[in-house]
């Protein structure tokens, strides 16, 4: 499903209304009808006490067509419009013009003092007083609702987004409405799908409001939730070389986790042949606990990291096989860090670089650009913003907007990981994933994701869609690993555990509450 900025869902508006005459109220009577369907289903209507808050622009709008639908249902109907009604045009006047006609509760909220008393005697609180036109931070009388909506502990229905959400960045502007449900309209916002705004939507609906095909599917619109395509199925008559080699450059005397998790990753994800490249002083050690993996003794520098020397072997080597890894535990010695720039610049086979491998190139983007096969870079935040230069901060208010930004300057595929990681591909197409926990946030994980990508593009998936799919499968596992243990202690040798399970299931398909869950809102 495709996911939208604010201004593309204003243009698919107008679109809808100039070019194949769907009018404004239209659009606002599916959006109210939508809100009402999902209502209906959180619990019966009649009789319920439901209090509407609402903006004075169109989400206010949206809120007054559903209070116009409960009251024909025979709900108990309290409206409080928050700012001076004559300021509503178009199809939100209209619908306060209907409802003013209505034997239902409305009134201008001028203060909040009984307010806690009646969110109290309701059954349920209706959000509607800002949408995608949220433009500056929330304070004064709209923020102590907010906060008296929160504090209520009642099930809360957001139209659109949670108030407070910015429907371009999933950031809180002030304050924001915790919602229990939320329904949004046309597409979902990217605001809707990244945290904070994500989780602010407690369960996450959609209704297309009778927008054409030709609009939401239109592939201009660059933000999509993660669906790659299956895997090809896997060759029965298949052997170690058919599911492809895989080189590992990673690890130093002081991370030996990080090449183990890389290179075992690999194998578990349904890849044939996993060669490791690390310090020679390190194999021993290494070889007890990964016996599946070949190892490829290095020279060391004086600090236990791979030496720049073993670069003309590392090439020769690399030009055998289907793909190399690079960065994992490989430390700053600064030869290993020259040895990383290098090869990159060399190796002319489908590559990924993580961690230390993408610090080496953080002030050398002229080599990645260079690069005739293609490139994955996989950084967290952190290593994003040495990578571009951006503070954390400034990466969080433009998650989208950065990613894409890099990935066309370094001519790279980029992983942005975190809480639903990003895709973002040179031509400017970025990805939300939506598998994954928070018990994936512990040392190793990352490395995980190495392998897992090397296998799905060993098996066969085209170069975007192998990473897409890496991304996804090694979320799956991370959520498998915690229904079985819980977020809270799972390591990334739980998620290498499940990384067979996960492909298994991506072969089998997925059990339907995770393929509800990755797949985005649910559709009404
Ligand atoms: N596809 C669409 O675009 C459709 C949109 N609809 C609804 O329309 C909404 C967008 O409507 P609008 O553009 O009128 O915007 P909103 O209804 O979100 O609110 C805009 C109003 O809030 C004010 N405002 C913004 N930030 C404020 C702040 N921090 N404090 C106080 N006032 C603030 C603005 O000045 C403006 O008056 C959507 O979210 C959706 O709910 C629906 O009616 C159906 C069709
Ligand atoms: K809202």
């Amino acid at each position: 499903m495709n996911v939208s900025t604010v201004n593309q869902m204003r243009a698919m508006d107008r679109a809808a209304i100039e070019q194949y005459g769907i009018a404004e109220e239209l659009l606002m009577e599916n959006a109210g009808q939508a809100a009402c369907t999902v209502l209906q289903s959180m619990a019966p209507i009649a009789g319920r006490r439901v209090l509407i808050f609402c903006g004075l622009g169109n989400n206010g709008g949206d809120g007054l067509v559903l209070a116009r639908k409960l009251h024909s249902l025979s709900a108990k109907v309290q409206v409080y419009l928050l700012g001076d009604p004559n300021r509503f045009t178009g199809a939100a006047r209209l619908n306060l013009d209907i409802v003013r006609r209505l034997p239902l509760n409305m009134s201008q909220l001028n203060a909040c003092d009984t307010l806690a008393d009646e969110l109290t005697d309701c059954d349920t609180v209706v959000d509607a007083l800002f949408g995608t036109g949220l433009s500056r931070e929330i304070s004064g009388l709209q923020e102590q609702v907010i906060e008296l909506i929160n504090n209520s502990g009642k099930p809360v229905l957001s139209l659109d987004i949670p108030s407070g959400v910015d429907g371009d960045t999933g950031q809180i502007l002030g304050t924001a409405v915790q919602a229990t449900a939320t329904v949004t309209f046309g597409l979902p916002k990217i605001g809707n799908l990244l945290y904070p705004g994500f989780a602010l939507c407690g369960t996450l609906h959609v209704s297309h409001i009778s927008f054409p095909l030709a609009l939401t599917e239109d592939k201009q619109l660059q933000v999509a939730i993660n669906h790659p395509p299956p895997l090809p199925p896997r060759d029965v008559t298949g052997h170690k070389g058919s599911f492809g080699q895989a080189l590992f450059i990673a690890g130093a005397a002081s991370y030996l986790g990080a090449p183990r998790f890389a290179a075992l990753s690999f194998l578990k994800a349904g890849g044939g042949y996993s060669r490791l490249a690390t310090p020679e002083t390190i194999v021993p050690y290494l070889s007890m606990q990964a016996g599946e993996v070949v190892f490829v003794p290095q020279l060391t520098t004086h600090s236990g990291s791979i030496a720049l020397s073993n670069r003309a072997a590392l090439l020769e080597l690399a030009a055998s096989q289907d793909f190399a890894v690079i960065g994992p535990g490989l430390s700053l010695d600064p030869q290993s860090q020259q040895l990383v720039c290098e090869l990159v610049a060399t190796l002319d086979i489908p590559l990924l670089i993580d961690a230390d491998g993408i610090s080496a190139l953080c002030a050398k983007p002229e080599i990645l650009q260079q690069r005739t096969a293609p490139t994955v870079l996989t950084p967290h935040l952190g290593e994003m913003a040495r990578l571009t230069g951006y503070s954390i901060t400034e990466i969080e208010q433009d998650k989208i907007g950065i990613l894409r930004q890099a990935a066309a300057k370094l001519q790279a595929v980029i992983v942005l990981k975190g809480p639903h990681t990003l895709i973002g591909t040179p031509d400017g197409q970025i990805f939300i994933n939506l598998s994954g926990n928070s018990g994936m946030g512990s040392a190793g994980t990352g490395d995980t994701l190495t392998g897992t990508i090397a296998a799905a593009f060993c098996l066969g998936l085209p170069f975007v869609d192998a990473v897409c799919k890496g991304v996804l499968l090694h979320g799956l596992a991370g959520d498998l690993a915690a229904e079985a243990l819980g977020e809270d202690g799972m390591t990334a040798g739980d998620i290498l555990d499940y990384l067979p399970t996960a492909l298994q299931m991506e072969r089998n398909g997925l059990p339907a509450s995770l393929a509800l869950r990755y797949s985005g809102p649910l559709p009404v």
